[in-house]
Order: C-alpha cells, then structure tokens, then sequence
C-alpha cells in the first residue's frame, strides 16, 4: 500500500479563501485544490500558482492548483467553504444570508456529487446558518459537517485580555460560546491567565469592555478595512479546525455543531465547545453554566433561530 497525501479543497479564492490555502501549504496539511466561480477562474490559477511558488523558498512539499471546475475536488479529504459575499461597513452579518444560502446551496451540493466522502467545514456568513444549510444539502452526517466562530471569538477575546494584562497570548485560555454574532457567549469562568480567572485579575468593567469588544470584533475590523471582512485571523481559526480533524489530535476547540439537545437546543448549528479529530465532531462538550450564562446563550440561540427563518423564503 502506498501512503497518499491529504487533498483539501477551498471553495471561495477571495480574501479568506486565499489565506486559508496559503497557511494550509504552510502547515503541509495536504495538496490544496482552490475553486472560484468561471469569471474568476483565471485569477484563481494565478493565485495558486503564486502561493506554490512561495514553496521552494519556504521548503513545502505541496501541490496548489486554481480552478473553477468541481471535477477537481474529486477525492478531496476535507473542503473548506469560504464562498460568497462579505459585509461592508453599516451592514449585519445576517444582510448576508439571501445571498449567501444560495451560493451555499450550489456549493454544497457540488461537494455532495464530487466529494462525497469528504468532511466540510463552513466560514461563510452568517456561517451558523450556513453551516446548517451545508449539512441539509449535502446530506452529510451531522459529525462531518461543522462551522468557524468560537476559535476566532476566543482568539478575539484572548488577544483582548494580553494586551489590558500585558502578558503572553499563550497564557490565555479562554472559551467563547453560541452563534457568530453581537450575542455570543464569553465564558469568564471557564477564562484564566495562567490558571488565574479573570474576575481575580481584572477589574470587572474592565472586563466587560473586553467582553463587548470581542462581541464586536468582526464589525471593528469591517469598519477599519471599509471594502470587506476579516480574514487573516478567520483564515488562521479554521485551520486550526482543519489541522485537528486532518491529524486526528483529538482538540477540544469550539465548533459550530449540530445540536440534537444539547445546551436544550435542537435541530440547529451552534458554537459550543467540541472535540475535534479523525472523525470531525467526535463530541459536543456539554458544560455547566451559570443561569446568567445560560439565559445569555438562550438570546443567541434565539438569534441563531430567526436567522434560520430568513432561509425560509430564499
Ligand atoms: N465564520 C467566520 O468567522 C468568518 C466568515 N467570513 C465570511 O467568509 C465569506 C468570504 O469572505 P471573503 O473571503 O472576505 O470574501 P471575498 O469576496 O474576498 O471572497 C469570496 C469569494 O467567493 C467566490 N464565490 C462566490 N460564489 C461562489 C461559488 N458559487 N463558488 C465558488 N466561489 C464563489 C467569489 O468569487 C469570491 O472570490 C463571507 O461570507 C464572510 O462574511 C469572513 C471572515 C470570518
Ligand atoms: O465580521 C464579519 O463580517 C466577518 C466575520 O465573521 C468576522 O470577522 O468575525
């Protein structure tokens, strides 16, 4: 037998699309296939073929190819769904979802034809929503198909919290639940500096600031950008994701997940903390939470659920 290497597809070449495949080569996480929509079939090829010839210099054993012809991604392992709009300053995530679900819904069904055993991971917006109309199209199973918020929302927050104490992001640990928007869930009590909570070193103001920061964080940066979105930290964030279940490692990381009761909800996507290996979501961590925290997570589920009834009439 013949050892083979990972083939991951990304479907969206733009801002996203693009640095995710550049930092999948850096990490040598596979052969990478990006896909564009025809009009932008060239581009994409340029792209590809730039991002391999960074590799001799940077020693990467890797194949980068553009293309707009789903063919491509026969075989693929894992693919990676960044396609579609992104918000502009004065816009919600969810002034997406017409849009977006039905570039998700081509997409998806695409993958369901050309990739069928492979596992999807979604990071187009509103991408709780997006993820659920993955995992509808394609039929997948629910542990195959998953979304990118919380590693992003807790890299927010942990940045947030090094920078007020002026010490190492590695020493922040951090979890952030519930749907990607401005009522996600940071938890401060499972949250610590070095094993030190937060509410021990921090002034709780002070912590509420970074709190609400971190809920704002996507919309800081399209505001500072002013043509699109985030997407270096979104690119690292679902890499991390990819890494997980590509070398099985077992990561307890925060996934949006299909619920079937968990946290009380069901039959919907959702940030909640997971375990992330060979078999994608391997299992969804059910942790205690103060009745704050839960009736906190209850708005964004809620918010998560009208999303969701958008989709009914697109
Ligand atoms: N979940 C998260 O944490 C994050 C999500 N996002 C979302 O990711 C998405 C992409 O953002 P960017 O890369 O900045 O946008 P972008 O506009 O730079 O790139 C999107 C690409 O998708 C392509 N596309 C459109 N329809 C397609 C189709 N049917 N098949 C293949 N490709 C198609 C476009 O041609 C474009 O190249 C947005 O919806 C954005 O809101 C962005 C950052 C973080
Ligand atoms: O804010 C946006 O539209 C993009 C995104 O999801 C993020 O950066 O968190």
């Amino acid at each position: 037998m013949a050892f083979t290497r990972r083939k991951i597809a990304v479907i969206g070449a733009g801002f996203t699309g693009a640095t995710t495949a550049l930092m999948l080569a850096q990490k040598e996480l596979g052969d990478i296939v990006l896909v564009d929509i025809p009009s932008m079939e060239k581009a994409t090829k340029g792209k590809a073929l730039d991002m391999l010839q960074a590799s001799p210099v940077q020693a990467l054993n890797v194949r980068i190819t553009g293309t707009s012809d789903y063919e491509e991604i026969r075989g693929c392992d894992l693919v990676i769904i960044t396609a579609g709009i992104a918000r502009k300053p004065g816009m919600t995530r969810d002034d997406l979802v017409a849009t977006n679900a039905g570039i998700i819904r081509d997409v998806s069904e695409k993958i369901a034809r050309y990739a069928a055993d492979s596992y999807v991971i979604v990071l187009s917006n509103p991408v709780d929503a997006m993820t659920y109309v993955c995992y509808q199209t394609t039929g997948f199973p629910k542990n195959r198909v998953l979304g990118q918020s919380g590693v992003l929302d807790t890299a927010r927050f942990q940045t947030f919290v090094a920078q007020e104490l002026n010490v190492s992001v590695e020493d922040i640990s951090a979890f952030v639940l519930g749907g990607h928007g401005d009522e996600m869930v940071p938890l401060i009590q499972y949250s610590s500096a070095g094993g030190i909570p937060l509410d021990k070193i921090i002034p709780a103001d002070r912590l509420e600031a970074i709190v609400e920061r971190t809920r704002k964080g996507g919309g800081e940066i399209v505001e500072l950008l002013g043509t699109g979105s985030a997407y270096y930290a979104p690119a690292a964030s679902v890499v991390q994701m990819a890494e997980a279940i590509l070398k099985d490692k077992k990561r307890i990381l925060p996934s949006i997940a299909y619920l079937e009761g968990e946290y009380g909800y069901r039959d919907m996507y959702l940030g909640v903390p997971t375990i992330l290996g060979g078999n994608g979501v391997e299992c969804v961590i059910e942790l205690p939470l103060s009745a704050t925290e839960k009736a906190a997570l209850d708005r964004s589920a809620r918010s998560v659920k009208r999303t969701l009834g958008m989709l009914a009439g697109v």
